[in-house]
């Protein structure tokens, strides 16, 4: 006789293939860590779910009890048969006696099934839709420097995809499962007892031995199981690799060593599916044997409580199948044990994150700018990026840039240009020292009204999957039709855009793939642009631009650089010369400040730099842009 989740724990079935998967993520608990408490996961449960686990609990608790129920009821009926086998009048009267508690139990096996399901369900999709949303809400709210230590991208998905599937599985289904196995056991001892006392006593025999048989298996084939994963894994990796490089493997006939490693690992395979074999053939084998055994001893107590007569043979046989089954049923539950710790440290993981305290966020609060006018200072600043703390990028970094003023960053590759530029929109915050707009501490200022005064466009312009539209209505989320075209004109975007078949409506593609680097460059210039800040940083700007372009874009850039304070990292001299100041960045710090003139004469990294330009600039340009403009 078989449950609705017999199919799942069999200890025929492979109880372990569809969940390895997603569980091989799960990080185990180290010993000397604090392991974090199941009820802890049923933290963002409402009233709602309070009374629909309540439900679950009591649906799981009739539908556990249901069959050591049927069997006492099937003993009856057999004591109906034994007892009246001579009197058939007799026996149709004993029989009504019991049909009417089947077709009771028939009535409420439906019910308690389908709430015990329905409300472990619903109850645990309402509270991980609340559980992601809180992971997201805090993922987002974190500062720059998580995500180059703590939260590393793949750390995130495997959080909201796997991490979350198994606490669902596990505050879910799993947990209304364990309440019907644990109710169908002790339904099953109550009733073996009641029944044959003489049989449930070997209750104390049989239990333990089914028991450490299912758990033996259970614990060997999870080690198979993790194995197959990690040979699965590399046997894909092996594929992927031959054939992302696939030239290469071909260029050096590297044929043989990809099918080397792919025989390795399908080696590795055969063997241990060999072992998996045998064990699943034990496993199976000793389980049949065992609970033939168990029911052979069963029988012959059972017929020696009869011939007795303190026990009747419908009853006999009512302990005996309670017995084995409240025996299997609690195999069956071991199974949820396991998702119960892998929920609880993926819990771990996933509270990890919720519960972070982000060193710069949005919630801080802090001043709001009413008007800001740009000015800024960077006052004796230190940094070293979280993720490689003992390597200072800028040490003592020092400048004033009065309102309106653009000033441009020089300076060899990797002397702390760009990072000047996240600093001051404090996605980092420095070491010591302190930046200041208009007189007040960035750091004291609130988040939002920082980051609103400030537009930047960076070396590699990111672009959303989503239309033109919407990518430059990140600069303004209330941008009218008109203002969109008006940024994208000054950008010099406006004519590329119309020509394209939707206009606006034109989809970028993921990252904006379906658009050159230099179409990228001017959407997101345009998008700067509709934002109109009073602070305006580019980073290489128009690097990815060719020089016909380029030239466009330098025209609107002055345009939009006029009125607003304006840092620029450029290493093209043409962008360069005409800033107010320009500053050269060496070994973190401030080396000199000084206009084009100046700084020929006391810079020799600059008086460098523009001898290299110009060289190149002579040279015939090269187009990098080869799409439509
Ligand atoms: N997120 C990060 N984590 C750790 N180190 C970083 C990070 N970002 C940049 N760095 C390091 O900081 C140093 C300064 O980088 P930065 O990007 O500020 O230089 P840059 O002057 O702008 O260089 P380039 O002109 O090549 O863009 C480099 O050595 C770089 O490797």
């Amino acid at each position: 006789m078989a449950t609705a989740y017999d199919e799942d724990h069999s200890i025929s079935s492979s109880q372990h293939d569809d969940t390895d998967d997603r569980r091989s993520t799960i990080p185990a608990a180290s010993a000397d860590e604090k392991p974090f408490p199941f009820f802890g996961l049923l933290c963002y449960a409402d009233k709602v779910d309070w009374l629909l686990m309540a439900l679950g609990t009591v649906g799981s608790a009739i539908h556990g009890m249901a069959f050591p129920i049927g069997y006492l009821l099937l003993g009856k009926a057999l004591d109906a048969f034994g007892t009246n086998i001579n009197n058939q009048e007799a026996m149709v009267h004993a029989l009504y006696k019991v049909v009417p508690y089947v077709w009771y139990m028939a009535a409420a096996t439906f019910p308690a099934g389908m709430v015990e399901i329905s409300c472990w369900i619903y109850s645990s999709e309402r509270q991980l839709a609340r559980m992601r949303l809180e992971y997201l809400r805090s993922v987002l709210n974190q500062e720059v420097g998580a995500f180059d230590t703590d939260l590393s991208t793949a750390n995130i998905i495997t959080g909201v995809t796997n991490h979350m599937n198994v606490i669902q599985d596990a505050i879910g289904e799993k947990l209304g499962h364990f309440v019907a196995s644990f109710s169908t056991f002790f339904a099953g001892i109550i009733i073996a007892f009641a029944s044959c006392w003489e049989v449930a006593m070997l209750s104390f025999l049989v239990i333990p031995l089914i028991l450490a048989i299912g758990a033996t298996y259970t614990k060997k084939m999870n080690v198979i199981s993790l194995s197959r994963n990690a040979i699965v894994s590399q046997a894909t990796s092996v594929v992927e690799q031959t054939l992302s490089h696939i030239k290469t493997v071909f260029s050096f006939a590297g044929e043989n060593w990809a099918m080397k490693s792919f025989v390795q690992c399908t080696d590795n395979q055969y063997k241990l599916s060999k072992k998996e074999a045998m064990i699943k053939g034990i496993g199976l084998g000793l389980f049949q044997t065992v609970t033939f055994c168990s029911w052979a001893l069963m029988v012959w107590i059972g017929a020696v409580a009869v011939s007795n007569r303190t026990a009747t043979g419908g009853g006999t046989i009512a302990a005996i199948m309670s017995i084995l089954f409240g025996a299997i049923s609690i195999t069956y539950a071991a199974p949820d044990l396991q998702t119960f710790n892998q929920a609880k440290a993926a819990g771990k993981e996933v509270f990890k994150v919720i519960r972070r305290n982000p060193s710069i966020s949005y919630t801080k609060g802090g001043a709001i700018l009413e008007k800001v006018y740009g000015e800024i200072k960077l006052h004796g600043v230190h940094f070293a990026y979280p993720s490689r703390q003992d390597k200072p990028i800028l040490q003592g970094f020092s400048l004033s840039i009065p309102a309106g003023k653009v000033v441009a960053l020089v300076g060899s590759s990797g002397s702390g240009k760009s990072t000047v530029i996240s600093l001051l929109q404090r996605f980092y915050d420095p070491t010591s020292g302190d930046i200041f707009i208009d007189g007040h501490s960035i750091k004291k200022l609130d988040l939002k009204s920082l980051r609103r005064n400030i537009a930047s466009v960076s070396q590699e312009p990111s672009l959303f999957s989503g239309t033109i539209k919407d990518n430059l209505r990140i600069g303004k989320m209330d941008a009218t039709d008109e203002e969109i075209i008006e940024a994208a004109t000054t950008a010099n975007v406006h004519s590329f855009i119309s020509k394209l078949p939707n206009e606006y409506l034109t989809e970028v593609g993921e990252r904006g793939v379906q658009l050159s680097g230099g179409q990228k460059q001017r959407v997101a210039i345009a998008r700067a642009m509709l934002k109109d800040p009073p602070i305006l940083l580019l980073d290489e700007a128009t690097s990815a631009l060719d020089s016909e372009s380029e030239k466009l874009v330098q025209d609107a850039l002055e345009r939009a650089m006029h009125g607003r304070t304006v840092i620029l990292i450029a290493h093209r001299m043409s962008t360069i010369v005409n800033a107010d100041t320009i500053v050269v960045v060496e070994n973190g710090s401030v080396a000199q400040t000084g206009t084009h003139q100046e700084l020929l004469q006391k810079s020799t990294f600059y008086s460098n730099k523009n001898k290299l330009m110009k060289h190149t600039t002579d040279s015939p340009p090269r187009s990098k842009d080869n799409r439509t403009n």
